[in-house]
């Protein structure tokens, strides 16, 4: 969310223009800036307090109307992995009603409102199809929104705008003829009116946390902007686009779609979906599922790990290579909840340190900086190896800076200067596990290509290699991320085989277990790498995605 689903901007891989380094959703927002202690008002209306209104015969009806929804995505009567349980202090959540092995597929899902997200865009595409062309127009209704030829108002009925330039028209949009990325951004939204009488319903059951009040959401930007003539702040209309917004904002994945422009160039059009099913999922920051979007943007969730009937499904709303006060931030901000995993509460989290410092002591250079408690920001931090003390301000001082030296400056350079930053700058003040380097390390693998110096792909190679054993220690399965890095460490060892002039290398055993890896977790995605399909068959490792 970044939501269940949201994205950090963590690049693309080489070789493929859409599939992430990390499989979290909504990120970012919450997490930049220092960590504080999660305000008591952001946990207010916690999911605990209404673990009361889900009776089981609210939950059967809902259930009911969620698999009349799903229609032919729907399992078979008695063959579902899942079925709807109620959790103390989590709400509803999703079970396991067999034992579910490593790669079974749990669940096909399908959005119930997809568009545009609330973040700038790279490029301008039609808001209905998401074509990109030079000479895009707005809109001939009025609505303020770009839209291709097909797509138009003058269309008719035939075109799938057609009703929500209609809804649009009815409010009365000012200066007509401007171009609006707000109204872009309150889109998915807007869209919430042309849902069926169940798919409301549907959408306004599901759980949805009203806005942080230094938010300004899309909605309030409209109206305090006076974009519409005929929107009454406090009328039914507004009233139901909130709870939209808050549903979204609790519950929405990010997905995307892969559209060439007129010059062939693929560009990724990160989109924000609801999936009802994939939504009722709780968190974990060691979850038991991975999910892929496939090319008509259904959800797939396999079993990362083997999940025992009667388990929870577990999914993980946050990034899984950030440190334990990131996420906790994040999930408090966004998700309005503290988690409190096993993964949480052990300060080395699995022995990754991913969130660890290095001792300031000049005398220590091994030693390890960790929160006493890291369920508490607060928390005093000390020394592993010489008992070092530092309050928790101090301890996010560096953090801030860190991440602002690294994710402002270094991320945007090329590959050649991040290795020398990694290798003769970083190492003096972070740990080579610590969320940073990683994050780095991330951008230097997508930045890498097969055209590069051997230095720089055995620099890919290494990092790889690195962050797949950070995953194992994690105790991560076969999630997302670790798709992709198999994916890179194949076609970089693969590259350096044909550079070196040492054939056996991509065929070794060792490496084509990378391949295959890949190809589970990555080949039902509708935005796999474009080769890897290739590759597979070339090297006999299988065909058809997984099933
Ligand atoms: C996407 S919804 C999950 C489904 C939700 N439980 C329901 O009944 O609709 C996300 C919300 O569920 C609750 N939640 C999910 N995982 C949780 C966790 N590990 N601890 C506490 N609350 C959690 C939080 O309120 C969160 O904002």
């Amino acid at each position: 969310m970044a939501s269940v689903g949201s994205d950090n901007g963590n690049g693309q891989p080489s070789g493929s223009e859409a599939v992430k380094l990390d499989d979290s959703d909504r990120a970012a927002d919450a997490a930049s800036g220092s960590p504080r202690e999660p305000g008591s008002e952001a946990l207010k209306e916690t999911p605990a307090a209404h673990a009361t209104q889900y009776t089981p015969e609210r939950v059967a009806t809902f259930k009911d109307e969620l698999l009349a929804f799903l229609g032919e995505l729907a399992p078979s009567p008695g063959e579902a992995l899942w079925d709807i349980g109620v959790f103390e202090g989590l709400g509803r959540g999703l079970v396991a009603t067999r034992d579910i092995a490593v790669d079974e597929l749990i669940f096909l899902d399908r959005p119930i409102l997809v568009g545009p997200r609330v973040n700038n865009y790279d490029v301008i595409f039609c808001a209905s199809c998401c074509r990109i062309l030079r000479r895009l127009q707005l809109c001939s209704g009025g609505c303020r929104l770009p839209m291709c030829a097909r797509c138009d108002f003058s269309v008719g009925d035939e075109s799938p705008h057609a009703a929500e330039c209609r809804l649009i028209q009815s409010w009365q949009p000012k200066d007509a003829a401007r171009y609006s990325k707000n109204i872009l951004y309150a889109l998915t939204s807007i869209r919430g009116f042309l849902l069926s009488d169940r798919d409301r319903s549907l959408v306004m059951q599901m759980e949805g946390h009203p806005p942080r009040k230094e938010m300004t959401t899309e909605i309030e930007r409209l109206l305090k902007d006076g974009y519409f003539q005929k929107l009454d702040g406090d009328g039914p209309d507004v009233q139901y686009l909130r709870q939209v917004v808050n549903v979204l904002n609790t519950n929405a994945f990010e997905t995307s779609r892969i559209v060439a422009d007129e010059e062939n160039n693929d560009h990724e059009i990160i989109l924000r979906g609801l999936y009802i099913l994939g939504a009722l999922m709780n968190h974990c920051c060691r979850p038991n599922v991975r999910y892929v979007f496939d090319s008509e943007l259904r959800m797939r969730v396999y079993a990362s790990r083997p999940i025992r009937r009667g388990e929870q499904l577990l999914n993980n709303y946050s990034k899984i290579l950030w440190g334990t006060q990131h996420r906790i931030i994040h999930l408090c901000f966004s998700k309005n909840f503290l988690c409190s995993c096993e993964r949480c509460k052990d300060p080395t989290e699995f022995g990754t340190y991913l969130g660890a410092l290095k001792c300031v002591r000049e005398s220590c250079p091994e030693g390890r900086l960790l929160p006493i408690n890291p369920l508490k920001i607060s928390s005093l931090w000390r020394c592993d190896r010489c008992d070092l003390k530092m309050d928790n301000i101090k301890a996010s001082k560096i953090q801030e800076i860190a991440g602002r030296m690294i994710l402002n400056n270094a991320i945007k350079r090329e590959s050649s200067y991040i290795i020398d930053y990694l290798n003769d700058h970083l190492v003096k003040f972070l740990l080579p596990t610590n969320q940073f380097t990683v994050e780095l390390k991330l951008q230097a693998i997508k930045k890498i290509q097969a055209d590069h110096p051997v230095v720089e792909l055995r620099e890919k190679e290494k990092y790889c290699v690195e962050i797949l054993d950070v995953l194992e220690r994690l105790q991560y399965g076969k999630c997302f991320v670790k798709g992709v890095l198999c994916y890179e460490l194949f076609v970089t060892r693969a590259t350096l085989g044909q550079v070196l002039n040492e054939s056996g290398i991509p065929t070794e055993e060792s490496n084509l277990e990378h391949l295959r890896t890949a190809w589970q977790i990555l080949g039902p995605s509708g935005n796999r790498p474009k080769d890897l399909r290739q590759m597979v068959v070339k090297h006999g490792v299988g065909c058809e995605p997984l099933e």
